[in-house]
């Protein structure tokens, strides 16, 4: 049987149950319905849903301040919901946090770090087995970082800190990877050893949901599945080229729209009615 873990609050505080399956057909890995989301009274995020199936890649993108990584946390399981469901296929869901979330002065090595995933794996003395330092090896090769396996983890670049995040995910055996960023700071070399760790997860049907702020790697190749454009709710979803490919009075794609969230705006609210259902294209 497959595990389910649920994050699901409804607005009277009842726990949702499981949603029906439609027409008896099998659920989506991760199934985000009327999220609300913030931190005190500040709502972030508003009447999120979404859908994201087994092997898909889906990028996350908006303005600084969107609510990517508050969305990330609630999938995680690390926020809680003000309001709506978060429903998660398949057992945990392995989350790297920004980079700049996390205390790198802790004193521990590259290897400590990523065997953190196996925990839960542990056998009965709740110490890694082989199987769970073949795991850590396998995942510190797959994004380049074996030969530091020793090294403290104060001691790395910024690339590498987010290759030892990606490590972690890929020790968890997730069915679902949530990666904020994981582009950020990855030095031009690394990189290719990153996105070539992520391709492989989709063989293995791994689901990932990525957020970056290079929309000319999302809009320019054809790496990613599904295309979330956030700002506070979902203001485009769909296959790449239907998200990205505008028409050319508003211009293509590119990163000078960040640095302008006005004219960003513009450019998502002039996207294809069909990819702002807020659903699954
Ligand atoms: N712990 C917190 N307490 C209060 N407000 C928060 C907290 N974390 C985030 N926020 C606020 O919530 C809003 C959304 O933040 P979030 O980090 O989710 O956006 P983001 O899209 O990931 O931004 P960026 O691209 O800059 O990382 C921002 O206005 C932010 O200031």
């Amino acid at each position: 049987m497959v595990a389910e873990r649920q994050v699901a609050v409804l607005p009277d505080g009842e726990v949702a149950g499981p949603a029906p399956a439609p027409g008896g057909s099998a659920r989506p890995l991760l199934e985000v319905a009327g999220l609300r989301a913030g931190y005190g009274t500040r709502v972030v995020l508003h009447d999120v849903s979404f859908t994201v199936e087994a092997g898909q890649r889906v990028a996350v993108v908006g303005p600084n301040g969107a609510g990517k990584s508050t969305l990330f946390k609630c999938v995680a399981g690390v926020l809680r919901p003000l309001a709506g469901a978060v429903r998660v296929q398949g057992g945990p869901v392995a989350y790297a946090p920004q980079r700049e979330a996390v205390n790198w002065h802790f004193p521990a090595t590259v290897w400590d770090v990523v065997m953190m995933a196996r925990y839960p794996y542990y056998g009965l003395w709740r110490r890694p087995r082989p199987e769970d330092r073949e795991a850590v090896a396998e995942a510190l090769e797959q994004v380049g970082m074996a030969g530091l396996a020793r090294s403290p983890i104060q001691d790395l670049s910024g690339g590498q800190q987010q290759r030892v995040f990606l490590a972690r995910a890929l020790a968890q055996r997730a069915r679902l990877v949530v990666l904020d960023e994981p582009f950020n700071a990855v030095e031009e070399g690394a990189q290719a050893a990153v996105i070539e760790a992520l391709s492989r997860l989709r063989e293995r049907g791994v689901a990932l949901l990525v957020s970056t702020h290079d929309l000319d790697f999302v809009a320019g190749s054809d790496w990613f599945d599904r295309v979330m454009v956030l700002n506070g709710r979902i203001l485009a979803f769909g296959p790449p080229q239907q998200v990205c490919g505008r028409p050319s009075a508003t211009g293509s794609p590119s990163m000078v729209r960040w640095a302008q969230p006005a004219r960003w705006a513009a450019w998502a609210s002039s996207a294809p009615s069909e990819s702002r259902d807020g659903g699954t294209a």
